[in-house]
């Protein structure tokens, strides 16, 4: 059988005087090499996408972590200089394709941004700069140069027993997560279950309600890590395996 495919949206980055559509090696990687899947690139465009063509040749969605922010307009904030960067060609693309990933039922994983941009497309809300809240950690990509050091695994989690996010990590409890964000879910979408917080109660993994198939989001990046953490591993081979399921039936 050929690998499945799955759709990973891109950002918007600026390089070379010129606008780029980019995602993260990492993210290739742990799909490549973890999950067995072919991950292609989505153009993150303002408009005039046709995503029902993305979704009708892919078998799974991944959503990948950025260092931009969805625009708080699309959760019915006024947006601050404080509130960016922003990339809204990205969240153009992204937000209507986990709609319609999980409408479709395709095997969906959001990752940081992405879990935040699941929140947004399913009518939930989201909370800036988090650690100027009374009692809440300093959730923020460490200030290190080393991308190791910088996605190094250093909090705790604490996920629900039986939730669909402990199925697919292979435990329930306490996992050690990496954490690189400052913002988090303020109001969980109605068709979202929270499946796992941090000990400040910052939401880190939610599961789409009567999903019809696999369909969870994650605040920290199990990306990174994806071949010898053994959690992430085991969830990116979860939807490996949910990726090549779906495949199978298409
Ligand atoms: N911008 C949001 C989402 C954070 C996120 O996806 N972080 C990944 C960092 C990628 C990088 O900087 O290399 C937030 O800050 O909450």
């Amino acid at each position: 059988m050929l690998a499945p495919i799955i759709a990973i949206p891109a950002d918007i980055r600026h390089l070379d005087k010129a606008d780029w559509h980019a995602a993260q090696t990492q993210y290739v990687n742990a799909a490549v090499k973890v999950a067995k899947v072919i991950p292609l690139i989505v153009p993150a465009l303002e408009d005039g996408h046709d995503l029902d063509a993305v979704l009708d040749r892919v078998d799974g969605v991944l959503i990948s972590g950025s260092a931009s922010n969805v625009h708080p307009s699309l959760y019915g904030k006024v947006a601050t200089e404080a509130d960016g960067p922003f990339d809204p060609a990205r969240d153009a693309t992204s937000l209507p394709l986990i709609r319609k990933a999980i409408e479709r039922g395709i095997p969906l994983l959001a990752i940081c941004r992405g879990l935040q941009e699941l929140n947004v497309a399913l009518g939930g809300t989201l909370a800036s700069e988090i650690q100027e809240q009374p009692g809440i950690w300093d959730h923020r990509k460490p200030p290190v140069d080393s991308r190791d050091e910088m996605y190094a695994i250093r909090q705790p989690v604490f996920v629900q027993e039986g939730s669909c996010i402990a199925r697919h990590l292979g435990l329930a409890g306490e996992v050690q997560v990496n954490s690189l964000h400052r913002q988090a879910i303020a109001e969980t979408a109605p068709r979202l279950q929270v499946e796992a917080t941090a000990a400040d109660g910052t939401i880190e993994a939610v599961s789409v309600i009567d999903a019809k198939g696999f369909a969870v989001g994650v605040q920290w990046h199990p990306e990174y890590w994806a071949e010898t953490d053994s959690p992430s591993r085991a969830l990116f081979e979860a939807f490996g395996e949910a990726v090549r399921a779906y495949a199978a039936r298409r």
